[in-house]
């Protein structure tokens, strides 16, 4: 169908669209029927039929031209969270989302589906199958964690039945797959530098990691389910693989799907959160004198050693959500789309 003749609610935008997750909704939206145009900051590569649109997201007048005739919104842009640059959160998460959401109203845009994070809730210590009704933490671990709070809070707010703004906003929590940029590319990095040789903790701490694709399913849901009349409207839904598994065992299966040694020697916790913290400060404090980025982040060791599963119940109840790739055949598919990063390529 050519694109114009496409109805107005299959028209829709992708702010962060050339990113991970960006882009792997364009090409399920694409595959779905849906007329798609990307905004970003850049642009990796050249997706057929998809219209780009360069821009930061803070711009509101670049914004409005991406926005010409679209009904559906999808904000998947953030700076990555390995980042340490608190100006830079707060410009494009807080201020940004901001931006976004006045440009959605004046340009008549029908629905805006926020990518936030469960780690929202997340404050280093454990969550076992936590729901959304979880406070926001009081205490955000980086200023990653905190700007996605404000963000998140901003979109559901901005929710308005009346004007016909409709807002809802997906947590997903630890996503892989193909084209990922962090985590496997820095577990590899980290192995290939000899320290990935050590499971922080007793290793039996359970997390969530989510299929690229199952989040990418949540979202097209999500826009397509929210309604005035849907209990959806405004609210967060948790989206992840629902099944649990060991941080350290799913580590384990991507460094030896990729030819590595699995870690084997055991660090107690606070130890090593101790360390980072330490790090972190030091690198914090010398900054302007010399430019280092530590590892293992006080974050990473905190998500490395704490359990963090969170229920997806109510994205089962209100949207009908079900996983559409388990965590093995995710696994399997993400490991197979490395061939670069395999011991001794
Ligand atoms: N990767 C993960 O494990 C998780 C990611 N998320 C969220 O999912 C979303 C997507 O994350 P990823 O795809 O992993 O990240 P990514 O870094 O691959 O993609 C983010 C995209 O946003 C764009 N962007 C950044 N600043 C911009 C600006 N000022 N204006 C326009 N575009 C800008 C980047 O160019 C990039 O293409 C983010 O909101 C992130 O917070 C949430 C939970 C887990
Ligand atoms: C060096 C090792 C101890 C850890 C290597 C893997 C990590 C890079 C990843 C393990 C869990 C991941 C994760 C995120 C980023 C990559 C990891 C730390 C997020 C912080 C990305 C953004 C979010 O919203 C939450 C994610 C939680 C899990």
């Amino acid at each position: 169908m050519a694109t114009r003749l496409r109805p107005r609610n299959k028209r829709c935008l992708v702010v962060g669209g050339s990113g991970f997750l960006g882009r792997h909704l364009v090409e399920k939206l694409l595959d779905r029927g849906y007329s798609v145009s990307v905004f970003d900051i850049c642009q990796n590569v050249e997706v057929p039929g998809v219209a780009f649109h360069q821009g930061d997201l803070c711009d509101k007048q670049a914004l409005s031209v991406a926005l010409n005739d679209v009904s559906l919104v999808f904000h998947c842009a953030s700076p990555a969270p390995g980042s340490d640059n608190r100006q830079l959160f707060e410009r494009v998460n807080i201020h940004g989302t901001r931006t976004v959401i006045q440009a959605c109203v004046e340009a008549g845009v029908e629905k805006l589906v926020l990518t936030s994070s469960a780690s929202v809730v997340f404050e280093g210590t454990d969550i076992k199958n936590g729901s959304e009704d979880l406070p926001y933490a009081k205490k955000p671990i980086d200023y990653y964690t905190q700007t996605k709070i404000e963000q998140e809070k901003l979109v559901l707010k901005a929710c308005d039945k009346d004007k016909g703004f409709l807002t809802v906003a997906i947590r997903p929590h630890g996503i892989f797959g193909p084209r990922d940029p962090q985590l496997v590319p820095i577990l590899v990095d980290t192995a290939r530098r000899g320290k990935m040789k050590f499971i922080i903790g007793n290793g039996t701490n359970l997390v969530d990691f989510t299929f690229v694709e199952n989040v990418v399913h949540g979202h097209i849901l999500a826009a397509e389910r929210l309604k005035p009349d849907s209990p959806m409207c405004g609210k967060p839904y948790h989206i992840t693989n629902d099944e649990p598994v060991r941080f350290w065992d799913f580590m384990s299966e991507v460094l030896v799907g990729l030819g590595y040694d699995a870690p084997r020697y055991h660090l107690p916790y606070v130890l090593v959160y101790g360390l980072a913290l330490l790090l972190w400060l030091l690198a914090l404090l010398l900054r302007p004198l010399v430019s280092f980025k530590p590892t293992f982040t006080p974050m990473r060791v905190a998500l490395a050693g704490t359990h963090h599963y969170y229920s997806c119940e109510r994205a089962k109840q209100d949207m009908g959500y079900k996983p559409v790739v388990s965590l093995k055949e995710g696994i399997v598919r993400t490991v197979q789309s490395y061939p670069h990063l395999r011991r001794g390529s």
